[in-house]
């Protein structure tokens, strides 16, 4: 058929593949006169988010991935990256490249919301169709929400109700077999190579604002506020010119490269490549393998997965960052699991266990999302996390803005916090899976639970927001739903509630790894250790610990805290705020009076200082002396695993519960030193 005369911009976003893509499709079924296939390479992702160097990477790979199929589709074309906030280049490319019809996949979750936003008035202005297409979900967003009756699906169970009558998710369509040209606006026809239509397009955005002329955006790529990976002494922006360095005309329109801005994978603490590269070609083959064993995808049980092996070896699919780039469609995934599952004749995994409900749990946070707003990623203004009074929450100016830099939070949590970003706490379990995070930008679902729970209502009781922004820079498959809701799924703010349900230390991952091989993976100093040891070094005698080439408190830290201490305190505290019945958009919240209410009215205690010295603890603690055998353990086994069972998509995953009453009376306030010192810096 004839191309019509619409000239189309088609927007890349989380999107970055050619297969099932609905949006894609729907650009050329206009039968474009002229295709631009974009990428904006936005600096509020850059710098507005925590992005480590293992997910720019991953970025960087997918993009060039995009890039190389779109060339292999018409030698003529690639994808056009041009570097800076779509806001302000857009209205300019609109009207440069005579554009007629502006094409997106739409995105209902943070930050895409208010930008789209923008975006829709400035096609308006110019006089642009706009055309967004649903796909990044198995179902679309908004009308799961309708369905829900515009409310939250806060369970398996409502979410499902709400999709029944969808049926199932669309089957995947495929990738377009051929793409249009780009022309150059007065051009006769389509430029003769690729390096001719990179000059023709350059040429057409003369004068054009960028970043280099109003001066670079004032935070340094390459600064420690960027994940710390700083490598060169100088300032590092990809936003001196607006479309690449110039002195290859292959650059032009290219897609930035981690030297380029001047990143080193190891000084950030990653691998030198990528455990986990990136791009449409990598998901799809890695989907294929799993395929390969009907048996997989069948019989896939998430609470029976292990968290104990490393990212290269991981037991679940490890298909999350190519879905959350959108490198894979999830509708390809769905169908690809379902057909190859059905070839297997044994006994199925029910949902929501199996591979299905955790696709479906992602929808169901990225609803509740889209239902929430902007409040969803905090605990103030959001209606569905409880208010507990965690330490090192948001600080807030007097109109609610947050406050950038944040201020210093208690001494104690400081310390705790980043003990437990760099891997030090003294609790080998924790510190392998928070290194193994830095290192591979990957950890397995029970991993995080062991991490999440750790850092909020189990030990340290620390706001879920801070884990939150942690896993924001190191997750290859940070996404603004997934992420939070999981955080107060796991910090039993919203969606979980069985508080007195808490991951023992050591006991979690011994369960799947007696031998603790993650742990001589990332802490290689307790690598000697004897097994008996490994999950608790410091409960081995100075014998052992010479013999293993290892002083606790010396050549690895003492432990932070001690466990069941803390987990009395933090249950006693869960058990007041659950009590108090609070949350983030309430009231008193907002006007900032709930915290001094609920310590007050119920008598919570402060919590204590660590009982391990400061910095890294250099001194064993007395209680950490005692010997394994004496420890009763601080979790028992049937907590842990009616916890594992629920928390991974089993029973009480699909029912908003109350709270199992707490067996033990909660703790007397804690010795008045610490209260002194909490007390102080909390004013
Ligand atoms: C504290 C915490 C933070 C998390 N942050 C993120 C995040 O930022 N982005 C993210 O994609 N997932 C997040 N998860 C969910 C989950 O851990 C990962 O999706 C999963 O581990 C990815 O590995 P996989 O692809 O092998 O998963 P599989 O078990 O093979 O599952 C298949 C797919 O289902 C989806 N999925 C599975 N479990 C969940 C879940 N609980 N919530 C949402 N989607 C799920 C993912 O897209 C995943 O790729 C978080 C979990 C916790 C406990």
């Amino acid at each position: 058929m004839a191309p019509s005369s619409a000239r189309v911009l088609y927007w890349f976003r989380t999107d970055l593949r050619l297969h099932d893509s609905p949006a894609l499709l729907k650009a050329l079924e206009l039968k474009p006169a002229a295709f631009f296939p974009l990428w904006c390479w936005d600096p509020s992702y850059i710098y507005g988010h925590r992005v480590g160097v293992n997910r720019l990477r991953f970025l960087l790979e997918s993009l060039a991935c995009v890039s190389a199929s779109i060339t292999a589709l018409n030698a003529r074309s690639q994808l056009l990256v041009v570097r800076g906030n779509p806001a302000e280049l857009l209205p300019e490319l609109l009207r440069r490249w005579q554009i007629t019809h502006l094409v997106f996949e739409k995105d209902d979750n943070g930050y895409a919301r208010t930008r789209d936003a923008a975006v829709r008035e400035i096609a308006k202005d110019a006089g642009v169709e706009l055309v967004d297409v649903d796909g990044h979900q198995l179902y679309p967003v908004s009308e799961v929400l309708k369905r829900a009756g515009g409310k939250a699906p806060m369970t398996m169970q409502s979410l499902q109700k709400a999709i029944a009558p969808l049926g199932e998710p669309a089957r995947p369509l495929d990738a377009p077999g051929a793409l249009p040209d780009a022309i150059v606006p007065g051009a006769k026809g389509a430029a003769k190579d690729r390096k001719a239509l990179l000059t023709a397009l350059r040429d057409t955005l003369d004068g054009m604002p960028h970043y280099s002329a109003k001066g670079p955006p004032d935070v340094d790529l390459n600064g420690p506020k960027q994940g710390g990976q700083r490598v060169k002494g100088e300032k590092v922006t990809v936003y001196d010119s607006l479309v690449g360095p110039d002195e290859d005309v292959e650059n032009l329109f290219g897609v930035p490269t981690l030297e380029s801005m001047g990143m080193d994978p190891e000084a950030s603490g990653a691998t030198k490549t990528a455990v986990v590269p990136g791009g449409e070609k990598a998901a799809l083959k890695r989907l294929a393998f799993r395929c390969k064993d009907p048996a997989y995808f069948a019989t896939f049980s998430k609470p029976k997965s292990s968290p104990a092996l490393d990212t290269s070896e991981a037991s679940t699919a490890l298909l999350s960052p190519y879905l959350k780039f959108g490198a894979i469609s999830c509708r390809r995934v769905w169908w690809d699991a379902h057909d190859a599952a059905r070839k297997y004749k044994g006994k199925h995994t029910p949902i929501p266990e199996n591979f299905k409900g955790q696709q479906l749990f992602n929808l169901m946070y990225s609803v509740v999302e889209s239902a929430t707003g902007d409040a969803y990623q905090h605990v103030r203004g959001n209606e569905i996390s409880r208010y507990m009074d965690w330490y090192l929450p948001t600080a807030y100016d007097k109109d609610g803005q947050v406050i950038l830099p944040r201020p210093r939070g208690d001494e104690v949590s400081e310390e705790r916090y980043e003990a437990f970003v760099q891997g030090r706490t003294g609790f080998p379990w924790i510190d392998a899976l928070s290194r193994q995070l830095r290192s591979t930008g990957w950890i397995h679902h029970l991993g995080r639970h062991s991490l999440a729970c750790f850092l909020t209502r189990g030990q340290c009781w620390i706001s879920w927001e801070r884990g939150a922004e942690f896993f924001e820079e190191l997750l290859l498959d940070w996404d603004p739903s997934a992420n939070a809701g999981n955080w107060m799924w796991l910090s039993c703010s919203a969606f979980f509630h069985q508080y007195m349900r808490v991951y023992g230390l050591a006991t979690f991952g011994q369960k799947y790894d007696k031998t603790g091989a993650l742990i001589r993976q990332y802490c290689p100093e307790l690598a000697k250790f004897d097994d008996k040891y490994i999950y608790s070094p410091h409960l081995a005698p100075m014998e052992a610990q010479k013999k293993a080439g290892c002083i606790i408190g010396q050549d690895y830290p003492a432990p932070i805290l001690d466990e069941k201490e803390e987990k009395s305190n933090c249950i006693a505290r869960c058990k007041a705020a659950f009590t108090a019945k609070l949350h983030g958009a309430d009231k008193e919240v907002l006007a900032g009076k709930a915290e001094a209410r609920l310590r007050k009215a119920h008598g919570i205690p402060d919590p204590k200082p660590s009982t391990a010295p400061k910095s890294a603890a250099s001194k064993v603690p007395a209680w950490a002396k005692a010997k394994a055998e004496k420890e009763e353990p601080a979790s028992t086994k049937k907590e842990e695993e009616e916890h594992l069972h629920e928390a991974a998509g089993g029973e009480s995953a699909t029912a908003d519960k109350q709270p199992a009453r707490p067996k033990r009376k909660a703790p007397a306030a804690s010795a008045s030193g610490s209260k002194g010192k909490r007390a102080k810096s909390e004013k």
